[in-house]
């Protein structure tokens, strides 16, 4: 069996998850030319690799379409409904750091957790005759914390593809789910993340889709350890 590892092509994930293998000791060739998106582990005939984006490796990971992949996850539990009965979270890797959290505008002085969001969300309507717009890229995070973890139903979300964090001052949502490193952008923004408000602390995870036929296989056992070894 040819194990397919998919592996960052681009973004800010993309040196480390290299740097990872090569530390394992599986070091990562191009096949054919720079731009290619297909790779192979030199010295190593049964495992391939293929170059995709964070996301796309989330979903081909889902889907069973490659064995492992290093991702957020984030973007795993996002892009993956069950996702624990899908893959199994072998490692996490100790880069790509990022919070995912519930953040209001700074001038909401008296809402500091999720359950004063709550309240707010309850009257929103009677107040001003609409409910509460919440921007995100994250709907499937946002729907469960906010209606399964909190209980807070009376709320809509815009869907947001890039700069989440100006949505509100722009008046197209009035608070954001939204990922975060070091704070700066929700600063520059004035929004302040709830008390209880991080839904996800996630960073870059070797990921392994649940398949039958890995149960005993020494190949797959192999990449995991030597990933592990090295952490
Ligand atoms: N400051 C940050 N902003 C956004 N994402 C971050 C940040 N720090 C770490 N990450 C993580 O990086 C991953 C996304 O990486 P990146 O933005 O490089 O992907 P991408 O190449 O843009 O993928 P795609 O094009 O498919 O969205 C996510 O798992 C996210 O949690
Ligand atoms: O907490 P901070 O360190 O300020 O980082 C957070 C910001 O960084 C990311 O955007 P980025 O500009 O990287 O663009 P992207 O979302 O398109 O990757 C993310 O979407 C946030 O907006």
């Amino acid at each position: 069996m040819t194990i397919t590892i998919g592996l960052p092509s681009k973004g800010r994930m993309k040196d480390d998850a290299s740097a990872i293998f090569e530390k394992a000791g599986m070091k990562i060739v191009a096949v054919g030319n720079d731009r290619s998106y297909r790779g192979r582990v030199e010295g190593a005939d049964d495992i391939e690799i293929a170059f995709l984006s964070a996301s796309e490796i989330s979903r081909e990971i889902g889907a069973g379409t490659v064995d492992f992949g290093v991702t957020g996850e984030d973007l795993i539990r996002e892009g993956l409904a069950e996702a624990d009965s899908r893959v199994e979270i072998c490692a996490r890797l100790g880069f790509g750091h990022a919070d995912v959290v519930v953040a209001v505008p700074e001038i909401w002085l008296d809402v500091d957790s999720m359950a004063d969001l709550g309240d707010v969300a309850a009257d929103f309507r009677a107040r001003h005759g609409r409910r509460l717009a919440i921007a995100t890229k994250y709907w499937r995070l946002t729907q469960q914390f906010f209606s399964r973890q909190h209980g807070i139903q009376l709320y809509r979300i815009v869907e947001s593809l890039g700069a989440t964090e100006g949505a509100p001052a722009a008046g197209q949502a009035d608070i954001i789910v939204d990922i975060t490193s070091t704070g700066s952008t929700l600063k520059a923004n004035h929004l302040k993340i709830l008390s209880d408000g991080v839904i996800l602390r996630s960073e870059a995870c070797l990921v392994r889709a649940r398949k039958a036929e890995h149960e005993g296989n020494a190949a797959v056992a192999r990449i995991i350890e030597a990933v592990r070894a090295i952490l």
